[in-house]
């Protein structure tokens, strides 16, 4: 093995990545509402001894309920169950700070990482949108700028809940009676701009002092905020070109903010479409596309990139795309599927085609070896620490992945043959935070 470890997360949709997937005779819809069938797919991700699995999350109905399979558990508790059927693949849930208060959200990873025994992590969303925030007594979302001011408040609480049990603050001493050393656990006493709260929380520290922070946003305000928190990023690429760009400049932010540069991990995302030959992935592929219901793909891509499409004739090119300074979505996204739109030259019934497989992820249909050569190619060329790996149906796209792509990565040097670790932070090789408030007493 070498020194630098290649890093593998599942992330779970439903019955698949795919748009369409839920349609094909290989994935069961039924699923969607089953706790054994996410069971079932961590199982199949610790067998490939991935470092984690990873569930995306929104709250609100995304896209057209007449054609999506829209139904989703939320998953925190969907990992809590499914840190019951496994035993040391990482569990990353994704979790609102536009939407959430600090202390209910601290609270609920502080007991997934006790319940699975150190195995939590949090994927920290801003959450873009109007209808997010319709849920939420709003008429309108905050601005991208204050989404993001928000997130950084966020943080200062919820890290700072987790370290207001220093780790030897429980005494349980049944003789005197003393159940925890009230010296060690601290009042945080946070009054900012947005929120107010006293603390401390009420669990003692978790194992992992806290959970994996994950973060995904790729705007100006999302790389600066990654660079300051974030211990992984998930982003999308379409070109190697791009991939290596943002790794460096990501890189270069952490170390800017005195961080060392390994600390954080990028991981891109791949949908791999497998086949035993080039010609059966790309037929899978290809099926999967036919399924695609353009009405309702207009109507989500419209959603991603906050930009109506929903009146433009399929099959003419793209209209000019207004500058990204006045989109309030997810920026990065929309800056994604205009290059390739422009690129490309593509008409919007194209582009529907080329997002459908992954919404703006990379989608590589291929054998095994190929699906292993593009891994190693963007791990040993500065473009990635690892991969989210977006099986396009599930569990068929995951177990091919595993059975086949894994024991290549494996035979190559680059992927572990079995878990050296047993909390998420020690797959990924990441330090376990020593508590604010017992730094601050060896000063
Ligand atoms: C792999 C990946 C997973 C994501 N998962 C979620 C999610 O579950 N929920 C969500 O609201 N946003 C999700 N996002 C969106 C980002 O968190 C972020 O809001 C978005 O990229 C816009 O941020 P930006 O404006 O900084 O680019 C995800 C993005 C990526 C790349």
């Amino acid at each position: 093995m070498s020194a630098r470890e290649l890093h593998l997360n599942a992330f779970l949709m439903g019955v698949g990545h795919h748009e369409a997937a839920w349609r094909h005779p290989r994935a069961d819809p039924r699923a969607l509402d089953e706790v054994a069938h996410f069971q079932h797919l961590a199982r199949i991700a610790e067998r490939g001894t991935f470092d984690s699995v990873f569930l995306a999350d929104g709250v609100q109905i995304w896209g057209d309920v007449r054609h999506t399979a829209a139904n989703r558990f939320e998953p925190i508790t969907l990992l809590t169950a499914i840190s019951q059927a496994t035993e040391r693949i990482g569990l990353i849930a994704t979790a609102s700070t536009g939407f959430s208060e600090p202390y209910n959200l601290a609270r609920l990873f502080s007991s997934l990482d006790h319940i699975s025994g150190g195995r939590a992590g949090w994927n920290i969303v801003t959450t873009a949108g109007d209808r997010s925030a319709q849920n939420f007594n709003r008429e309108v979302n905050f601005d991208h700028a204050e989404r993001y001011q928000r997130a950084d408040e966020f943080l200062d609480v919820t890290t700072a809940l987790w370290d207001s049990w220093e780790d030897d603050a429980l005494v349980v001493d049944r003789e005197s009676g003393v159940f925890a050393d009230d010296a060690k656990v601290h009042e945080i006493n946070h009054k900012g701009r947005f929120f107010s709260v006293r603390g401390p929380l009420n669990a003692v520290r978790a194992p992992q002092g806290r959970p994996l922070l994950v973060q995904a946003g790729s705007s100006e305000d999302g790389k600066e905020f990654a660079s300051a928190w974030a211990e992984a990023v998930f982003t999308a690429h379409q070109a190697h070109g791009d991939a290596t760009a943002f790794y460096a400049d990501l890189k270069r932010r952490v170390t800017a903010r005195g961080r060392d540069a390994d600390d954080v991990k990028v991981l891109p995302g791949i949908v791999p479409v497998l086949g035993g030959t080039e010609a059966e992935a790309r037929a899978l592929a290809e099926e999967l596309d036919g399924l695609i219901i353009p009405v309702r793909a207009v109507r989500q891509l419209t959603e991603l990139i906050g930009v109506d499409l929903t009146d433009h004739p399929l099959d003419e090119r793209l209209p000019e795309f207004p500058p990204v300074s006045q989109v309030n979505g997810a920026k990065s996204r929309f800056e994604l599927v205009r290059d390739l739109a422009q690129r490309e030259r593509l008409t919007l019934r194209q582009l529907l085609g080329r997002l459908g497989g992954g919404r703006g992820h990379q989608v590589v249909a291929g054998t095994p070896e190929q699906i292993a050569d593009h891994v190693e190619l963007w791990f040993t060329t500065g473009a990635a620490d690892g991969f989210n790996v977006m099986a396009p149906l599930l569990p068929s796209g995951l177990e091919d992945f595993v059975d086949h792509v894994v024991p290549l990565l494996r035979a190559r040097g680059l992927f572990r043959t079995e878990y050296t670790g047993r909390t998420l932070r020690e797959h990924y090789g990441l330090p376990r935070p020593v508590s604010r408030y017992a730094a601050a007493s060896l000063i």
